[in-house]
């Protein structure tokens, strides 16, 4: 059964790019996790394995910088951003829908979904001022299959572009769901095999949709949307948040070693770590919060006012006619700007040492300006994954996909910084650049084996 205070007819009011059975990720249930850590441990052990079994040969890489530390341990550059995206395309595929996008093998071929899906923001882009100005207007315009005649028709190549993206999206996300259709008709035993656990997001969405009443059921349109809605909400941001961790380890050499300690500590005593046990390491867990504090890998949000309201300040300002503000009417209709990385790292609540990046901070209580700041974000006082009916739905998700990666990582690699200077951008979502390589995201590191 689904979490009863998020039901079916909750979810389609959430519309089909987002919905999904909150059950999944909300702490406030039984925590029944997709995502299970053994297999995803081994499978991540086995393609670590693979990859630097013989590092110093390194043929295989992209980036061939080789250097020699002085315990003549070979370093190898490569792009972190691009196989911690492949990384969590690959987790999101298949704790979310119990498909595979990836070998995770050197120079696979790229899924066409994952090209896609990489594509669509700067895509997106390039027809932004048409979307803002025409989009509302042309919707409405006869039916979808009209519409799609005139976009076929148009000479327009960038919206050809995005055309054949979403086709392609769309394509695949049939499949996936008519494949695990089939199975579910089948029985569960099929959709096991299918699954190897059975456990995806989308067979309990499917499962828990056949169960409910027509009135709650989502039609299949929605349940095919959430594929692309969860795939494009999860892997940037949490790919982003793994590979900003990585390059902070890589320049706080003693945090790494720290860490790896932590780690290997851990695993020589339970060997492979259970859900509870890898949640539980202190130093790990503050490494990601601190992060995910500093470095929100969504920096802002933007909300519309549904209605007049006056919004009370914490504490008041001062007017231009030097008269102190104490609250601000906000009309119907208003656009706002939530600044996530202002509330992150707002010095009266997190003191003078806001803008260093300090782990520690969170293996002692926390202070009261913290505390007693009731920040409404779900998570740890932040507003990182923002707050309210409309918060991230997969924070749990992807603390439990860093905290995997990371210590898998840590424990098998040491990280250095590469001789390239790494710019993080503040566009939507803080990718990483190279300092006078056009913009291209990347996050070149030296890796080497512990
Ligand atoms: C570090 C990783 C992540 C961060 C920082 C993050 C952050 C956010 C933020 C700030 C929002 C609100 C955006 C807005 O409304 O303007 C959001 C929404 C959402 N996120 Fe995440 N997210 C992360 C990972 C994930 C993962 C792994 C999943 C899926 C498993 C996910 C699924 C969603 C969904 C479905 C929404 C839309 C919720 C709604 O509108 O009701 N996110 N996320």
């Amino acid at each position: 059964m689904l979490n009863p205070v998020f039901s079916t007819a909750h979810m389609r009011e959430m519309g089909p790019w987002v919905s999904l059975p909150r059950i999944l990720v909300s702490n406030k249930v039984n925590f029944q996790y997709p995502l299970s850590t053994t297999w995803f441990t081994e499978w991540l052990r086995a393609s670590i394995a693979q990859k630097v079994t013989d590092v110093p040969q390194e043929v295989n890489c992209s980036s061939k910088v080789t250097t020699h530390t002085p315990q003549s341990i070979a370093l190898i550059q490569i792009d972190v951003l691009s196989w911690m995206t492949r990384t969590a395309m690959e987790l999101i595929g298949q704790g979310g829908f119990g498909y595979s996008f990836d070998s995770l093998a050197e120079g696979a071929t790229p899924h066409p979904y994952a090209v896609s899906i990489k594509g669509m923001a700067p895509a997106l882009l390039k027809i932004a001022i048409a979307r803002s100005y025409l989009v509302g207007t042309a919707v409405k315009i006869g039916t979808p299959r009209f519409r799609r005649l005139v976009v076929d028709l148009l000479p327009w190549k960038n919206l050809h572009d995005l055309r054949d993206i979403v086709d392609t999206m769309h394509k695949v996300s049939v499949e996936i769901y008519e494949s695990k259709k089939r199975a579910l008709l089948n029985g569960d035993d099929a959709v096991m095999k299918q699954m190897e656990m059975g456990k995806d997001i989308l067979s309990i969405l499917m499962r828990a949709n056949m169960d409910a009443s027509e009135e709650d059921k989502l039609d299949e349109s929605e349940l095919i949307a959430q594929i692309s809605g969860l795939t494009f909400a999860a892997v940037d941001t949490t790919s982003g948040a793994i590979s900003r961790i990585l390059h902070l380890l890589a320049q706080h050499l003693h945090v790494q070693e720290k860490l790896r300690r932590e780690v290997t500590d851990a695993r020589s005593k339970h060997g492979d770590l259970s859900y509870d046990e890898l949640v539980s390491l202190p130093y790990l867990d503050a490494i990601c919060r601190e992060t995910l504090r500093l470095y929100p890998p969504v920096s802002y949000a933007s909300r519309t006012a549904r209605e007049d309201i006056v919004m009370p300040l914490s504490k008041p300002i001062k007017g231009l006619n030097g008269k102190e503000i104490y609250e601000i009417p906000i009309l119907n209709n208003t656009n706002v700007i939530i600044s996530i990385l202002a509330a992150n790292r707002n010095p009266e609540i997190w003191g003078s040492d806001c803008l260093e990046w300090i782990p520690e901070r969170w293996l002692t209580p926390l202070p009261s300006s913290v505390t007693d700041a009731h920040i409404p974000g779900i998570y740890s006082h932040l507003m990182t994954f923002l707050a309210g009916g409309r918060a991230c739905l997969g924070f749990k998700f992807s603390q439990l996909e860093m905290k995997i990666v990371l210590s898998l990582l840590v424990e098998s690699f040491r990280l250095a910084p590469s001789d390239k200077e790494i710019f993080w951008q503040m566009t939507s979502l803080t990718t990483p650049t190279v300092v006078g390589e056009g913009g291209r995201t990347q996050l070149p590191l030296k890796v080497s084996k512990v």
